[in-house]
């Protein structure tokens, strides 16, 4: 089975992954939660704490501290628990009148649907019904005019929208300041006439990975992008956020991908990529790639593909060390050769995640992953086995990388049981210099260790390289411990810790996640107030009423 294989499927709002899938904690996982001090919210010592939430309680009234019964989520109403402001009323009418009204929604459940994204944060808030974030109102706009229509008349009547597309951000950028519309992009799902020659296609902002890989799949083409969000992602998301997947060693990141685009905005339509490359001016592609709505609403893009490949394999390697691992895929990152897939776990997360420690051979030390996609793989197996091994590293076999590309996805399904459990999982990343990431890697995990451990729940922290480039690479770190009693400020100061701590090592605030509301004041500190300001300044030429996302990604000027 391959990710053309997998299904197209409707999340469940506040739960991760298709729902006709079930995840439970392993055993194993449970027992070592219990050293980290983990136990399900309301439960002592076995026996439920008087007045404690009922967790098997099921829909409650918005608002109310409750928790959810897992797999009912979609069962929440928050009904009209805010009401619709008279601004966004007005607009609700004039936006029924340009697409009809069966395309508007006010309806409480579709607007708790729309509500915020996919963070640890947002998973607990939708847990506890809050409905900050919630839009007045839901437009489903079916075309590209469609969209300039509704971005026109909010612009006229002063109402904020915010594109949706597959709803999976984790950085906030779903949930802007005040009230707003959301724009759910879901029926602008074409795929476009294939360019054999050139190969390239035309994919609708809304269209779902899954679809286009679908689509593609009869065709002969894959587009290679397979971030971990990939059950839930669309392609406008991928485009607007810069998003990276876990083939990005052979495929490119998704921004690499696109080779031209069509921009939605107050002012009219933005096209984009006349040629694949060009010296008129500065590439304004990458001004919208990563704009995350605040610059216009991305209705299409123009991809660049790939044949399908015609083979695939995949492996484990092992290295004494993190140090050393690192060193073995600086080297191919460098000087190549480069497989498709790239990654180095830390010692933590290698012993974590390896349900079997005999892969590793019984020796202790780091796993690496290495994949190969395409044509004459064995050739390219052999020269990189050559590095690696030069490099100290020990061949764990075919087994070990199976293992990993089957399970996959299936990490983000753990997080909600783990929730359920009482514990607090999220993650973070960034990324930085070959020569600094040590520094990098060792100022996020002391910063988060010292701000859980001050709060009381001492945390255990993982960490892996999963993209790298010829100057530096990505950190992504996992975060576990107990939940404390305001998990959601407990985890804004340890993130605010690792924040920091990440701007003063010289890495990035976001590598792939995007900047959303949750990085919008460290990003303005990374890019300083001039550039800042320039932004400011585009986004008051193609929006000058400021209706588009305010308050994502740039500071209000
Ligand atoms: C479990 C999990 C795993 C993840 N793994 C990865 C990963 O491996 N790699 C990675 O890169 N990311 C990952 N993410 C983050 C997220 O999936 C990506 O940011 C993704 O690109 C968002 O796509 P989306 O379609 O869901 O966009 P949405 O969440 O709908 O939107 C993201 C932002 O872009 C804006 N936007 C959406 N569509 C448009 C448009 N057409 N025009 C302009 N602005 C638009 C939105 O308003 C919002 O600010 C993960 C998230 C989760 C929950």
């Amino acid at each position: 089975m391959t990710e053309s294989d997998l299904p197209v499927v409707q999340l469940t709002p506040g739960r991760w992954g298709d729902p006709a899938q079930t995840v439970e904690v392993p055993e194993a996982a449970l027992a070592a939660l219990k050293h980290l001090g983990v136990r399900r919210r309301g439960v002592v010592e076995g026996k439920e704490e008087p007045g404690a939430p009922d967790a098997s309680a099921g829909a409650a009234e918005p608002g109310a501290a409750r928790a959810v019964k897992p797999g009912s989520a979609r069962e929440v109403k928050p009904g009209s628990a805010r009401e619709v402001e008279p601004g966004s009323a007005r607009a609700v009418e004039r936006l029924a009148e340009l697409l009809g009204s069966e395309w508007v929604s006010v309806d409480g459940d579709v607007r708790w649907a729309h509500t915020r994204g996919y963070s640890t944060p947002d998973l607990l808030r939708f847990r506890a019904g809050d409905t900050t974030g919630m839009p007045a109102a839901v437009v489903f706009p079916g075309s590209h005019e469609d969209v300039l229509a509704v971005l026109a008349a909010c612009s006229e009547l002063g109402v904020a929208v915010v594109p949706y597309a597959g709803g999976t951000s984790v950085v906030g950028g779903l949930a802007p300041d005040g009230e707003f519309v959301a724009v759910d992009l879901r029926r602008l799902d074409q795929v476009g006439e294939l360019d054999e020659i050139s190969r390239t296609v035309r994919l609708g902002a809304g269209l779902r990975g899954t679809a286009a890989e679908a689509a593609l799949k009869p065709m002969g083409y894959t587009l290679g992008h397979f971030p971990q969000s990939y059950e839930g992602a669309s392609i406008g998301g991928y485009a607007a956020t810069r998003s990276s997947g876990q083939s990005s060693a052979g495929y490119g990141r998704f921004d690499q991908m696109v080779v031209g685009m069509t921009v939605a905005t107050p002012r009219g339509t933005v096209e984009l990529g006349r040629a694949p490359m060009s010296a008129a001016g500065p590439d304004l592609r990458q001004l919208w790639l990563g704009s995350e709505g605040a610059l216009g609403i991305i209705t299409s893009v123009v991809v660049r593909i790939r044949p399908r490949p015609a083979e695939r394999f995949f492996e484990g390697w092992r290295f004494g060390s993190f140090a050393q691992g690192l060193d073995a895929i600086r080297r191919l990152a460098q000087d190549g050769p480069l497989p498709t897939v790239l990654r180095l776990s830390d010692e933590a997360e290698t012993a974590v995640n390896l349900a079997d420690p005999e892969v590793l051979g019984g020796a202790s030390g780091v796993q690496a992953i290495v994949g190969f996609e395409g044509t004459a793989t064995a050739v390219r197996r052999a020269a990189v086995a050559e590095v690696l091994a030069d490099a100290g590293g020990e061949p764990l076999g075919e087994e070990a990388g199976e293992t990993w590309r089957k399970g996959r996805y299936r990490a983000p399904y753990l997080r909600d049981p783990l929730l359920d459990e009482g514990a607090l999982v999220e993650t973070l990343e960034t990324a930085g210099f070959w020569s600094k990431l040590p520094e990098l890697k060792a100022a996020v995990t002391d910063a988060l260790v010292k701000s859980l451990g001050d709060q009381g729940t001492p945390p255990l922290v993982l960490c892996h390289v999963s993209h790298v480039y010829e100057t530096g690479a990505s950190l992504y770190f996992t975060v576990v411990c107990a939940q404390a009693e305001d998990p959601v400020a407990q985890w804004r100061q340890a993130k605010t810790a690792a924040s920091t701590a990440i701007g003063a090592a010289g890495g990035t605030i976001t590598h792939h996640h995007g900047v959303g509301t949750d990085h919008r004041d460290a990003y303005a500190a990374e890019i300083g107030p001039l550039a800042i300001e320039s932004l400011q300044a585009v986004k008051r030429v193609v929006d000058p009423e400021n209706i588009l996302s305010p308050g994502i990604l740039l500071p209000e000027a």
